[in-house]
């Protein structure tokens, strides 16, 4: 194994919540709170409570490693980066870190309010250990990355929080720090800046450098790291390859897998009609591991299981997928030109991977007689959650639009050569460009 940048040993944070339970950090908390103490009976006199923000943490990440920090609102990820940045101390435990850490973790955090942008650039490399002069050579870098140039000898307490952020990214990114500590910088800033701070990432991490990245973005998290830590309740709940834990981890936050079939007993129960009544609704993954949640790319089966209740009826089981904003994905659906014995039978539909964007989804089930009467409708409570864990190249890291995302077949071919290119050997941009191709 490579050598260790980061060894966390039981690594434990604990917050002592004020009596008022209210953190005064704007003028306006501070007036709330008196508002609230005139209408108190008890005179605000509740006692403190403390709890456990992080709690007995432990992992180790070698140099070069890309590991990603996910977990829900409040489960303690940016504390546990605070620890490693060593900006608050921890109640318990340790942190050793082999290395210069550059970090961007919070707005407000790494910068002097009162020195201007080009003085907070040179301070925070001379605080990561720089010389001046490294620190120099890529003071040009910074300035355009952080498209504050203008403003540059302007005091920082000056910026709005979005060109703070500009720079305090450009700063961390830049400075090549061995290890770089990033916290959901990309909810501050915009589209465009977002990306630009992912491809960012990228390029850091591809640089052989140890990066830490908290996000909520969880394509950029899949995309951009090999281990995903996921944090909950204070602790590290699941440690791993980032596909198989941002898997899980999303899986659990938007209950896949968990309800995959409804079953009706008894013909009685089902829905349905005097004619036909449903036996079971069911999804199922085509690989037969039903642990596993469904992506993008996974084929999946649904079975329609009925009672026919009435001998020779010629009968159509038609299903519309529809998304989560309502809309009708496509149709499709089986029927018997024959008809078809009183019984119970099973309509098995088969999905094939790289169709259907993701997103939660729902089912509905329709089913004809004599393709022309429609007997019933019956909306299905099994949500079809396809999750996307496919990993991209460059800083493209939203959904893509559309209710479905075939994987079509794209050929990219040189027509023409300039005229002043005609020294360049064909074969070579042909072959590059076949190479290109998806
Ligand atoms: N300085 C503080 N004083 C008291 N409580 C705090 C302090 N900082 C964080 N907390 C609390 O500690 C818990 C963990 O917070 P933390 O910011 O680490 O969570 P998080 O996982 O980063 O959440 P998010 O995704 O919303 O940023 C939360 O309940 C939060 O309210």
């Amino acid at each position: 194994m490579s050598r260790t940048a980061i060894k966390a040993e039981n690594l434990s944070k604990k917050y002592t919540i004020a009596a008022s339970s209210s953190r005064h950090d704007t003028l306006a908390d501070q007036l709330a709170d008196r508002v609230r103490g005139i209408f108190r009976r008890d005179g605000g006199g509740r006692k403190p409570s403390a709890f456990w923000a992080v709690k007995d943490v432990s992992f180790e990440i070698g140099q070069g490693e890309v590991v990603g920090i996910v977990g829900h609102n409040g489960a303690g990820k940016s504390t546990l980066l605070k620890l490693l940045a060593r900006i608050t101390p921890p109640t318990a435990g340790r942190a050793v870190i082999n290395g210069r850490v550059g970090s961007l973790l919070e707005v407000g955090t790494g910068f002097h309010p009162e020195l201007s942008g080009r003085e907070n650039i040179y301070l925070n490399g001379a605080v990561i250990g720089m010389k001046r002069e490294e620190i120099r050579r890529r003071f040009d870098a910074i300035v355009e990355f952080s498209e504050v140039g203008r403003f540059l000898d302007m005091p920082v307490k000056r910026y709005s929080s979005g060109m703070y952020v500009r720079l305090a990214f450009a700063v961390a990114a830049h400075l090549e720090p061995e290890i770089l500590l990033v916290d959901e910088v990309l909810a501050v800033g915009d589209m465009a800046f977002q990306k630009k701070c992912l491809g960012r990432i990228g390029s850091v991490a591809r640089g052989g450098q140890t990066v830490i990245f908290i996000s909520h973005n969880m394509t950029a998290v899949n995309s951009l790291c090999e281990r995903v830590l996921w944090v909950s309740g204070g602790s590290v709940v699941d440690d791993g390859p980032a596909r198989l834990v941002v898997g899980r981890y999303l899986a659990a936050s938007t209950g896949a897998g968990q309800l995959n079939e409804e079953v009706w007993e008894r013909p009685e129960e089902g829905p349905g009609c005097d004619a036909v009544r449903l036996r079971r609704l069911r999804l199922r993954r085509r690989d037969g591991n039903s642990g596993e949640p469904l992506t993008m790319e996974s084929p999946f089966l649904l079975d329609i299981e009925f009672w026919n209740l009435v001998p020779d009826s010629c009968l159509h089981v038609t299903v519309h997928l529809v998304t989560a904003e309502g809309i009708v994905a496509f149709s499709t659906g089986c029927g018997t030109s024959q008809p078809l014995p009183a019984g119970l039978y099973r309509s098995t539909g088969h999905f094939p991977g790289d169709l259907l964007n993701s997103g939660i989804h729902r089912f509905t089930v329709i089913v004809v007689k004599d393709s022309s009467t429609v007997l019933f409708k019956y909306e299905s409570q099994v949500p079809i959650t396809i999750l996307d864990l496919r990993q991209r190249e460059g800083s493209c890291y939203g959904r893509e639009p559309g209710v479905v995302q075939p994987r079509l077949h794209w050929v990219t071919r040189l027509l023409e050569l300039p005229a002043d290119a005609a020294c360049l050997p064909e074969s070579a941009c042909c072959s590059a460009l076949e190479e290109a191709s998806c």
